[in-house]
């Protein structure tokens, strides 16, 4: 029984693991999430609801929600909550004026019972742009150490370039492989 189920996973696959992008309208949701499937920078327009993408990584399968930051749509963000096992928060590593927003929005949504298993990676975009704030500026900011019931990680990037964006898929791995 052991070594069929081993051969069926062979043909079949493991099952696909749920992850949600959030962060503030403009923090490059969109971009990573076409940066992830194609390997390029699409245009992309504001995202009025939502995208979903199959993403594959090294056999692993994840299902990728990649959700509209728009003030308000925000409240709906916790419709996308449920069977969630990463997070991904970006966040416009140039916006200062809206970090304590973001922190904020950040803090409430990882209290939502939805989410207490979840694995959070906050990916700090626009690394690219010379006045952009570092990953641990932004993991200061949003007061990341003060989570201590879920993982998390902290990532700089480049949605343009694509720069960062492998190391987050291999952490994303990593959690799902380990659970
Ligand atoms: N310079 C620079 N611009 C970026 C980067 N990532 C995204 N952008 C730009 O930022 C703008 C917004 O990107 P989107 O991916 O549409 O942002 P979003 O988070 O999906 O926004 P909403 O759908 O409104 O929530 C676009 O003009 C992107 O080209 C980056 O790493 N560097
Ligand atoms: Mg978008």
């Amino acid at each position: 029984m052991g070594l069929l189920f081993a051969k069926l996973m062979t043909v079949f696959g493991d099952r696909e693991h749920k992850v949600i992008i959030v962060g503030l309208d403009n923090a490059g949701k969109t971009t990573i999430l076409y940066q992830f499937l194609t390997k390029e920078a699409v245009h992309t327009t504001p995202t009025i609801g939502s995208n979903v993408e199959e993403i594959n990584v090294k056999k692993t399968r994840f299902l990728v929600w990649d959700i509209g930051g728009q003030e308000t749509l925000r409240a709906s963000w916790n419709t996308y909550y449920c069977n969630t096992e990463i997070v991904i928060l970006v966040v416009d590593s140039t916006d200062r004026e809206r970090l304590t927003l973001t922190k904020d929005e950040l803090h409430r949504m990882l209290a939502h019972e939805d989410l207490q298993n979840a694995s959070v990676l906050v990916l700090a975009n626009k690394q690219d742009m010379k006045d952009s704030m570092t990953a641990a500026e932004i993991s200061h900011s949003l007061t990341l150490n003060s989570l201590t019931a879920h993982s998390w990680h902290v990532q700089a990037c480049c949605a343009l370039t694509g720069e960062g964006l492998h190391a987050s898929l291999d952490w994303m791995r990593s959690r799902v492989v380990a659970n």
